[in-house]
């Protein structure tokens, strides 16, 4: 088994080739999109896209903004037969209602003032025999559903102005951070457009979910944004744990930019460079992180299956024994009852 040696907020920990957080992700080499992650949770939407990709459904992503819709539209179409085809994408909430359906679909010459003298092919002509991504569905214009619904049901686009129809093979993978299925309740949004698009629904995880990607994901954007690697202090880390992320993994970035800027020579991450709202913000409620609940179940389940015993256990977690005794600690576990029922 390879292992290496590094240091994570202080102390120097061996990580074997299934807790390394680069060798670690299946998906971190990947040529096409880099989706980092090796929490359950990404994991399974990842598997869930990959068997997606090879079939020609229409795929709904859902999930709240930042966590990785975009990438997920991208890995689809990438790991799909159509991955030498054009992927288009449109975002339906930049795009002025009035606008929508001649972006779609195009327009003939005169067919609206304004219309440019030659006319001009539409998202679903340059899609053609590719995978249309329509970004922020839920924003779309109940006429501009109407007529993306007859386009999906008869196969074929009209240019706006026109009366000739052309034969179009698009996939379409759509995004939402609204709950569509409320949506169409209230009337929002077209219910039979709504089946149609969500024949796959691919549900991203938000990043509190994610605990242990957490720390994989910083430790990428600060190799990515600094250049290098950086050791983290234990106080810093409890921040990151800590946190929220309604931004997600966006958020998480940004957060890195925003470090690099005013502390670009650092040796070691700590808890001062963050941001001061991030900061104020752990300080608040704790948990703030629903993970942190999550966490301690995990410790649990490990030290069940470990019979209590700490070297094990600690090395299943991928963290040091002291950091494992200090976390019985804090969550106040007792070892005991593990112990007895080895
Ligand atoms: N798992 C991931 N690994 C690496 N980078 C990621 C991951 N998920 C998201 N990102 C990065 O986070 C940023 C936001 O991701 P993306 O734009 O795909 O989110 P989104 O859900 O489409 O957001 P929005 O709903 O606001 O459009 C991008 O820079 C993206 O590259």
């Amino acid at each position: 088994m390879l292992s290496r040696e590094i240091i994570t907020h202080g102390s120097i920990v061996t990580l074997n080739k299934s807790t390394n957080y680069s060798s670690a992700n299946p998906t971190l080499n990947d040529p096409c999109v880099p989706i980092i992650g090796n929490s359950k949770e990404i994991l399974s939407a990842i598997s869930l896209a990959k068997k997606t990709a090879r079939v020609d459904f229409n795929v709904l992503l859902t999930g709240e903004t930042g966590t990785g819709k975009d990438l997920f539209s991208r890995y689809i179409h990438n790991h799909s037969n159509r991955k030498n085809q054009p992927f288009v994408t449109i975002n339906c909430a930049a795009i002025p209602k009035e606008l929508i359906i001649s972006e779609l679909f195009g327009y003939e010459e005169g067919a609206f003032t304004g219309a440019s003298r030659k006319g001009k092919s539409g998202k679903f002509e340059a899609a053609h025999s590719g995978t249309l991504f329509l970004d922020e569905i839920g924003d779309m214009s109940l006429e501009g559903q109407l007529t993306l619904l007859r386009v999906l049901e008869d196969k074929q686009i009209t240019r706006l102005g026109s009366n000739l129809s052309k034969k179009v093979d698009v996939r379409i993978i759509s995004a939402t951070n609204k709950d569509l299925k409320k949506e169409s309740e209230l009337g929002n949004f077209r219910q039979d457009l709504y089946y149609r698009l969500n024949e796959i629904n691919i549900s991203i995880p938000s990043l509190r979910w994610r605990g242990e990607d957490i720390i994989i994901l910083f430790n990428h954007f600060v190799e990515k944004i600094f250049g290098r690697r950086i050791l983290i202090s234990e106080e810093a880390r409890d921040v990151l744990l800590n946190y929220n992320y309604p931004g997600n993994i966006r958020e998480l970035s940004n957060i890195v930019k925003r470090i690099f800027i005013n502390h670009e020579e650092i040796v070691m991450i700590k808890k001062h460079h963050f941001p001061k709202e991030i900061i104020e913000a752990t300080l608040e409620k704790r948990p703030a992180n629903p993970f942190l609940c999550m966490q301690r179940k995990q410790i649990e389940d490990i030290l069940h299956r470990c019979h209590g015993n700490i070297s094990e256990s600690s090395k299943m977690l991928g963290i040091n024994r002291r950091t494992l005794y200090r976390k019985i600690t804090a969550y106040n576990i007792s070892i005991e009852k593990f112990r007895k029922r080895a």
